[in-house]
């Protein structure tokens, strides 16, 4: 159900009565729903260099891009009731948001020993991510950016880590491909954007082949560990379409601009020992011993001080957020266009006929 007019107001009185400061980084996403909500997408000038403070809350209220008033409206009502002042309402707002993200069989989310897990459960369709599912990655990242974890992993269940974005995303859709692509520039903006601005650790457990989306997210994680059955495959041309997630950026450095062309024009597939080699993934692990050591070592770095890793991160990622925000735009604009191409319809009419795959 929308979050009504009502609804938006009442959240705006309970943000008064917050017993506990948010934070920074979440007072900045409800100033940006908020102007997004009431305003809608950033008109003003941007602020100077020297000016940290509107520089940063411009920066929050611009990465929302051409998010819709009611959905932000919405975001705000569903972070303000993840916060909620009283214990009581806490724990109420907290469950019926994490509820949300539950309610998807397809996402599973758990918290233990310090680490919040998300799993994509679709193992039939090798976890190939659905609309609905970019939406509760996005409740899911929210709630665990808040919670009591110290760092969120990302793993999928059965052979395939994820096969990338579901080609039939494109051809259900019950308004056809234009009202499709306009969803879905919409959702993958707002759906990295979670990404690059998730506050603390990421980590991804890459239990088996990764393809599009799922390879190119890798870029915006802290470490990546891999199984030595992992591949890496982003087929954007064979598919007719162009590089998202802001690997366009991240590859490039990660990677250098020769081998970051072998992959994202030509869609060459790595091993995940080549993966390593390039710098997209941290460790390669036996598959045998894959989760055991994993699990272990990750149990072990949750121990750490979380506000420390916090802190450190924000460090890192302070230095390239605002042109992360812009490339995720960029790739957002041109992929709209590219999914309404003839090369990328085909494409997909093939998968979906059967008659390719990759
Ligand atoms: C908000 C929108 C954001 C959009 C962001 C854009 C991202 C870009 C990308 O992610 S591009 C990458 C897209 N992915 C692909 O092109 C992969 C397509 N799949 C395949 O080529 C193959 O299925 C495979 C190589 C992954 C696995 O082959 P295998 O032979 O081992 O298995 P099956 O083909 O029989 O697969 C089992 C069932 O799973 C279905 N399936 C697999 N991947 C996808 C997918 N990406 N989209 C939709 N469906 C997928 C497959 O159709 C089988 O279903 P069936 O059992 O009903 O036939």
């Amino acid at each position: 159900m929308r979050a009504s007019q009502q609804d938006f107001e009442n959240a705006m009185n309970q943000v008064k009565l917050l017993k506990q400061d948010p934070g920074n980084q979440v007072k900045l996403k409800l100033y940006a729903l908020y102007k997004q909500a009431t305003d809608g997408p950033c008109n003003m000038p941007k602020p100077g260099v020297f000016d940290l403070v509107n520089k940063a809350k411009w920066e929050a209220w611009n990465s929302l891009g051409s998010l819709p008033k009611e959905t932000a409206r919405q975001n705000y009502v569903d972070l303000v009731s993840s916060l909620s002042p009283s214990a009581e309402a806490s724990s109420q707002g907290k469950h019926e948001a994490d509820e949300k993200a539950q309610k998807s069989k397809d996402i599973v989310v758990t918290s233990e020993d310090g680490i919040t897990k998300i799993v994509l459960n679709r193992p039939t369709k090798k976890n190939a991510l659905t609309f609905e599912m970019y939406q509760d990655i996005i409740l899911a990242l929210k709630n665990a950016s808040t919670d009591n974890s110290a760092i969120t992993v990302f793993t999928g269940t059965g052979d395939y880590y994820c096969s990338g974005n579901d080609l039939t995303n494109f051809t259900s859709a019950a308004g056809g491909m234009e009202e499709a692509a306009s969803k879905g520039a919409v959702v993958l903006r707002e759906f990295v954007n979670s990404f690059i601005d998730f506050p603390k650790p990421l980590v991804a457990v890459v239990n088996g082949p990764a393809v599009g989306i799922a390879v190119t997210l890798l870029g915006l994680f802290d470490a990546v560990y891999a199984s030595d059955k992992a591949t890496f495959h982003t087929p954007f041309s064979h598919l007719g379409q162009s590089p998202e997630a802001c690997s366009s950026y991240t590859f490039p450095k990660i990677m250098g601009s020769a081998k970051a062309t072998e992959m994202l024009l030509f869609g060459k597939k790595l091993t995940a020992r080549e993966a390593w080699a390039q710098g997209l993934v941290s460790e390669v692990f036996p598959d045998s011993t894959f989760e055991k050591e994993v699990w272990t070592r990750l149990k072990g770095y949750a121990k750490l001080p979380p506000n420390s890793m916090r802190i450190s991160k924000e460090l890192i990622r302070n230095n390239e957020k605002e042109k992360l925000h812009a490339v995720n735009a960029e790739e957002c604009t041109t992929l709209k266009a590219k999914w309404l191409s003839e090369e990328c319809i085909n494409a997909i009419m093939n998968f979906v006929s059967r008659k390719a795959k990759l």
